[in-house]
């Protein structure tokens, strides 16, 4: 079922720093900063050869990721994305097999504009996963 990896996502306490150290002292391919209300975070990709990077900052009251930053101030490794081709056919069998899928079970688009959704922690080993379908 999971695919290539589409993502690594990091939460930072600054996302100007975060692109900065990436595109200067890491030599790295960033993206311009991509505001997603609807998620709640502003996003830049850092384009990798095999990957991306999601750096992530809390954007608007409530974001779902303004927790995770409180308890880890200086950031922190948030997700990771794996591709999916039927994202309703993975869907279904993870929630067979007993993970639950975060928020009302159906996908929303996400920073690539395509389908996502997010599995909950605790039901692997400790890591926020997210299906990206591609
Ligand atoms: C989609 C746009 C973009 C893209 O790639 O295209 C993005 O990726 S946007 C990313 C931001 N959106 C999300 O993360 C949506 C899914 N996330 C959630 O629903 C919540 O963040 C949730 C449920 C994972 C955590 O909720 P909350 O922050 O309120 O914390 P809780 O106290 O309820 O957490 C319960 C339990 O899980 C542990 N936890 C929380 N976040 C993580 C994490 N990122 N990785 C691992 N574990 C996490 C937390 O410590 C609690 O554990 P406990 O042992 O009970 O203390
Ligand atoms: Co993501």
């Amino acid at each position: 079922m999971i695919g290539r990896l589409n993502h690594v996502a990091i939460v930072v306490p600054d996302l100007a720093v975060a692109t900065e150290t990436y595109r200067s002292t890491l030599g790295a391919t960033v993206s311009a900063p991509l505001d997603l209300p609807e998620h709640g975070v502003t996003t830049v990709f850092v384009e990798l050869p095999n990957t991306k990077i999601e750096l992530l900052h809390p954007l608007g009251e409530g974001s779902t990721i303004a927790k995770f930053l409180a308890n880890n101030p200086a950031g922190g490794i948030h997700h990771v994305c794996y591709e999916v081709e039927d994202i309703i056919a993975s869907r279904d069998k993870l929630k067979a097999d007993g993970l639950r899928v975060l928020g009302d079970g159906e996908p929303r688009i996400g920073a690539h504009g395509k389908p996502v959704l997010f599995l909950h922690p605790k039901d692997l080993f400790g890591t926020l996963v997210e299906i990206e379908q591609v």
